[in-house]
């Protein structure tokens, strides 16, 4: 089930090789010198049915610390959206563990303590209007996924939210159908933002959009990253999914290439021309900057 607020979609193990960089050193992805706020250990998520499945991800290590933007790039299939689902909790790995905090196994506790985990996350689906219940309005999109605290004063947190994405007040009534995909966008980053996540965890949020609403886009989430909530931004982290390396340079501090649904390459942004022959191989099937 995917968090309240978005539509349930469908998601979802692989071949593969040794990755450039950091994953083998578990540490590598941590920074200050404490316990990271994720970790992967050995994940592996095959998806699909009994006649076709497909390895989607394939023993992954992987360490976020908060604080950190993360983007996480490869090729068409590599499996980062899956790598998006198993990270915020939503979808179970057929084997290995994830650490949220000071959940050590996230998929060995109750529900309800999964469910408190989740809400530490912000989700920003690949395709925000499929993820949007047609009958709500967009500001009602937005108020459902308003934590119960929130939702005692649902119509200023939406107008908060509203203006902090950029769209007008008068929008929240309008149905996302009929909004632009600039505009929907927002409204998802404002559902993502409406939890006051720990993480923020966008999946190609700007797909589709002409290159002024991506900057739009990139923007609100790059002031969320920086600026926080009420809270020290310190303790976010961002995990951004892309196939495009020039947003990973302009967003992120660190790059994870997936390649057949293995960590390929983690690196530092400012090691990203110097990765190596795994790396390369990545930035330069990835379009032009
Ligand atoms: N519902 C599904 N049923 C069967 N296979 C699936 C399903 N969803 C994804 N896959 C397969 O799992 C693998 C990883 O998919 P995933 O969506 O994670 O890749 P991705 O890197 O995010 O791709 P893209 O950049 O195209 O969004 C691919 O081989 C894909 O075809």
């Amino acid at each position: 089930m995917r968090p309240p607020g978005y539509l349930d979609e469908g998601s979802g193990e692989a071949p593969g090789g040794g990755a450039v960089g950091g994953s083998g050193d578990r540490s590598s992805g941590v920074r200050g010198g404490g316990a990271p706020l994720i970790s992967c250990r050995g994940v592996t998520r095959t998806i699909g049915g009994r006649r076709r499945r497909v390895a989607a991800l394939y023993g992954v290590d992987l360490d976020i610390a908060a604080g950190e933007t993360v983007a996480v790039v490869g090729r068409s299939g590599s499996g980062k959206s899956t790598l998006a689902g198993v990270l915020t909790g939503l979808d179970q790995p057929q084997s290995g563990t994830l650490r949220v905090g000071d959940v050590d196994d996230v998929w060995s506790v109750p529900e309800r303590e999964r469910r408190r985990v989740r809400r530490r996350f912000g989700w920003i689906p690949q395709d925000a209007l499929t993820s949007f219940d047609p009958r709500y309005a967009a500001g009602d999109v937005v108020a459902e996924a308003l934590p119960d605290a929130a939702a005692l004063d649902a119509a200023s947190a939406v107008a908060a939210l509203f203006e902090r994405v950029g769209l007008a007040p008068e929008l929240m009534t309008r149905r996302p159908a009929t909004l632009s995909g600039g505009e929907r966008q927002r409204v998802a980053v404002a559902r993502a933002l409406a939890v006051d996540p720990d993480v923020l965890v966008a999946d190609e949020p700007t797909s589709g959009l002409d290159v002024v609403a991506q900057e739009r886009v990139l923007d609100v989430i790059a002031v969320q990253r920086r600026a926080g909530v009420g809270a020290d931004c310190g303790d976010r982290a961002l995990v951004l999914v892309t196939h495009d390396l020039r947003i990973a340079r302009r967003m992120a501090d660190r790059v994870i290439a997936l390649d057949a649904g293995r960590v390929a390459a983690d690196v530092s942004v400012a090691d990203l021309d110097t990765g190596g022959p795994a790396l390369r191989q990545l930035v330069e099937a990835s379009p032009a900057p």
